[in-house]
C-alpha cells in the first residue's frame, strides 16, 4: 500500500475555503483518522484524494505519483483506491459474493483467481457464512463488512472511509471498531477514516489529524493529541476537561513554572511564553487543605469513579473521584503534571467554534 501526501491543498467553493492549504503526508501501512466539528473539511478532503473533486490549488500523491495538482488528473476509477461510504452502497440485487466479486469483474480478472480472492476477503471480513444472502438480508453492521470485503478485495494503494459506522447504533458501532482494527492488521493497509466522533478516532488510528475551518491544527498520535494539545483548538476539542490561561512564573528563563488559576505549579511545555494549559480530569487532586478552592457542581457516577464538575478561580473544571460528592460542597485541588502552550489567538477561535457549536 502506498503513501499518500496532500501539498498546499486548497479547495474553494464560492469563493469560500473549504480546504486551506492542507499539507501533511501518511505513511505506507499508516491508519490515519480525520477528526473534526461538522463542516471543517473533512469530506472534501477525502473527495479530493478520491479524484471526486479538483483542487483549486495544491496537489495529491499517491505512491510518488501526482494524481491531481494544477497541470494534472488522474481519474477516479484509476487511482486504485479503495472507498468505503456510510451508506454502504452496495448492489442490492446482487449476492454477497457477487458484490465482493464486481471490483474483479470490473478488472476483468479470470474466474478462478476471481472465487479464491472473493473467499479469502469473505473469511478476512467474517462474512464466509453469508455468501449467497442478499444485502437485504443481512444486519447493518454485516452491510458495512461487506462493503469492506468489496473494498479490499482488489488491493487498493489506498482506503478512504467516511463515517462508516455513523449509521450503526452504539453496541454495532464498539464491535465493528474491532473489525477495522483487525482488518487494518492484517492488511497493512492504508486508510483514510473520517469521522466526527473522537472516541473512535483515538481508538483506531495510528495518527490523528484535528482539522478546524479547512486546515490541520494538529496531526499526531492519539496519546499526544491528549496530552500536549498544539492549541485551544486541539485541547478543547480532544478529550475531557478545561483549557486556561496561564502564564509564565518571574523570572522565566525555562518556563517550567507557570501560573494558573491563581497557583504556581510546574508544566511540561514546548514554550517559554506559554498564554494556555489544559488541565485534564487526572491532572486534578482533591485534597482538603490546598488552598486552590473548587465547588461542586456536579457528580456523576461512570462506573468504578465518579466524574466532578467543579467551578474554581472562574473557571469549569473536570475532576475524578473514587467517592460520590455532594453538590455545593467545597475542596482542596492539587494541579499537577499540567500541560501548557503558546497560542495568543485561542481565546478568540475557542469563543467562535463555542458559538458555532
Ligand atoms: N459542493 C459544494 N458546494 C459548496 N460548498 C461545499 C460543497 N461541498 C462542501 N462545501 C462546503 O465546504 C465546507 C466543508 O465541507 P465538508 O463536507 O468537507 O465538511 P465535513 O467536515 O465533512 O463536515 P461533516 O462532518 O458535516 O460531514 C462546508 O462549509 C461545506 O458547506
Amino acid at each position: 500500500m502506498a503513501e499518500l501526501s496532500f501539498s498546499g491543498l486548497t479547495k474553494r467553493f464560492d469563493g469560500h475555503a473549504a480546504l486551506d492549504r492542507v499539507s501533511a503526508d501518511i505513511g505506507s501501512g499508516e491508519f490515519v483518522a480525520l477528526l473534526g466539528p461538522s463542516g471543517c473539511g473533512k469530506t472534501t478532503l477525502l473527495r479530493l484524494t478520491a479524484g471526486f473533486e479538483t483542487p483549486s490549488e495544491g496537489s495529491v500523491t499517491l505512491g510518488g505519483e501526482v494524481m491531481t495538482d494544477a497541470t494534472r488528473f488522474i481519474a477516479p476509477e484509476a487511482r486504485e483506491i479503495g472507498i468505503v461510504f456510510q451508506s454502504y452502497a452496495l448492489w442490492p440485487h446482487k449476492s454477497v459474493a457477487r458484490n465482493v466479486s464486481f471490483p474483479l469483474e470490473v478488472r476483468r480478472v479470470p474466474q478462478p483467481e476471481r472465487d479464491a480472492r472473493v473467499a479469502e476477503a469473505l473469511a478476512l471480513t467474517g462474512l464466509s457464512a453469508f455468501a449467497h444472502r442478499m444485502p437485504a438480508q443481512l444486519s447493518g453492521g454485516q452491510r458495512q463488512r461487506v462493503a469492506l470485503a468489496r473494498c479490499l478485495v482488489f488491493e487498493p494503494r489506498a482506503m478512504l472511509l467516511d463515517e462508516p459506522l455513523a449509521n450503526l447504533d452504539l453496541a454495532l458501532r464498539a464491535s465493528m471498531q474491532e473489525v477495522f482494527r483487525m482488518f487494518h492488521q492484517r492488511t497493512r493497509a492504508t486508510m483514510l477514516y473520517v469521522t466526527h466522533d473522537q472516541g473512535e478516532a483515538l481508538a483506531l488510528a495510528d495518527r490523528v489529524a484535528v482539522m478546524e475551518r479547512g486546515r490541520i491544527r494538529q496531526f499526531a498520535a492519539p496519546e499526544v493529541l491528549y496530552r500536549e494539545p498544539a492549541d485551544c483548538f486541539v485541547a478543547g476539542f480532544v478529550g475531557d476537561g478545561a483549557v486556561v490561561s496561564a502564564r509564565a512564573c518571574e523570572p522565566a528563563p525555562d518556563a517550567l513554572r507557570i501560573e494558573v488559576l491563581g497557583c504556581r505549579v510546574p508544566t511540561r511545555t514546548n514554550t517559554r511564553r506559554p498564554t494556555h494549559a489544559s488541565i485534564r480530569p487526572e491532572n486534578i487532586r482533591l485534597s482538603h487543605d490546598a488552598p486552590l478552592r473548587g465547588r461542586i457542581t456536579g457528580c456523576t457516577y461512570l462506573g468504578g469513579r465518579f466524574r466532578l464538575t467543579l467551578e474554581a478561580a472562574g473557571e469549569t473544571l473536570t475532576a475524578f473521584a473514587t467517592q460520590r460528592a455532594r453538590l455545593g460542597e467545597t475542596v482542596g485541588l492539587t494541579l499537577h503534571d499540567l500541560w501548557s502552550f503558546h497560542d495568543p489567538e485561542g481565546e478568540v477561535l475557542m469563543a467562535r467554534a463555542m458559538a458555532e457549536a
